[in-house]
């Protein structure tokens, strides 16, 4: 992946529509890139996620959209799939000028230009992991938006973590199922895990750290080791041993296959998202 040479002090004020969990994560990295609070603007309706936004990250939230918007040169959307139209009408008049980023799952650039009256649109998918500067984040581009635009895409979202450009848009839905839902498949195995220890006499707490720890040390194993997955799991499977009782009643139940119909169905999800609510 292509480094940006942006530096904070090139970014232009940016707007975040919408101030939950996945703004946060971004401001957050902004902020600690040294990005200054009073570069970004925030429309957030709710009344405890701007107080959150205030007590978290020193960042006031207006309720509404406002002329203020006006100054960004880019345009964070960062509202649910099932709001971003509403939340797009008050907004549109201030921002046609401004680069837009999306990160709602599903909804399509083609809504997003319809919406917004501007073409110069990124979509994006990133993961909660972005809230520790742990983040990976799938990007698409239209063909209006210039290397220019894409490096200040790039140095925003480097603040939370990697990033990965794919070239056809439909690819995102592929990344929603992978890396944007990831996260969950894996604090659901760090559940069952933890569940197994106690089972087998371990506190709940040791049991949390071993399975927080694996999962941590397995992962930067692969990320370190020029050698595949199926290599590195073959390591730790002595035939007739531990690992091979469990990997082959897994293999028996058809967990891979039906782990990978599971993220085929996030993938379908995806898609239905853009048919509901991207009209
Ligand atoms: N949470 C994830 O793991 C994740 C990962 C990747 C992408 N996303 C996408 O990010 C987007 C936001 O998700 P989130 O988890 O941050 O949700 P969230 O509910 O935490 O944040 C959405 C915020 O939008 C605000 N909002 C609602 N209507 C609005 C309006 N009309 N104008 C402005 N703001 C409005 C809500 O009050 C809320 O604070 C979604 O589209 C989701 O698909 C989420
Ligand atoms: N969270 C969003 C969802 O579940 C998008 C990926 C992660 O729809």
């Amino acid at each position: 992946m292509s480094q940006t040479n942006t530096s904070h002090t090139a970014f232009p004020s940016i707007a975040f529509i919408g101030g939950g969990n996945m703004a946060s994560a971004i401001m957050g990295g902004l902020l600690r890139q040294g990005v200054p609070a009073s570069k970004i603007i925030v429309v957030e309706p709710f009344e405890g996620a701007r107080q959150a936004l205030q007590n978290n990250l020193g960042i006031a939230a207006l309720p509404v959209a406002s002329e203020a918007l006006r100054r960004a040169g880019l345009v964070v959307w960062a509202v649910k799939p099932q709001s971003f139209k509403e939340a797009a009408a008050p907004v549109a008049d201030f921002t046609r000028e401004a680069l837009h980023l999306s990160v709602a799952a599903g909804i399509t650039t083609d809504s997003v230009a319809g919406w917004t009256g501007t073409r110069r649109i990124v979509r994006a998918m990133p993961n909660t992991p972005a809230l520790v500067g742990k983040g990976m984040t799938g990007l698409y581009a239209r063909p209006e938006v210039d290397a220019q635009g894409k490096a200040l895409i790039e140095a925003v979202i480097a603040s939370t973590g990697e990033l990965s450009w794919v070239e056809k848009e439909e690819q995102l839905d592929a990344v929603t199922a992978l890396s944007g839902s990831g996260p969950a498949y894996v604090f659901l195995f760090l559940e069952a895990m933890t569940q197994a220890g106690v089972d087998m006499g371990l506190s709940a707490e040791q049991s949390y750290k071993l399975a927080v720890a694996t999962f941590q040390g397995g992962a930067e194993l692969a990320a370190r080791s020029t050698e595949s997955a199926e290599v590195l799991r073959q390591r730790v499977t002595s035939k007739g041993g531990t690992t091979y009782a469990a990997i082959t009643h897994m293999q028996q139940q058809k967990l891979p296959e039906h782990f990978i119909e599971a993220m085929r169905k996030a993938e379908a999800r995806a898609k239905e998202l853009a048919a509901e609510f991207g009209k």
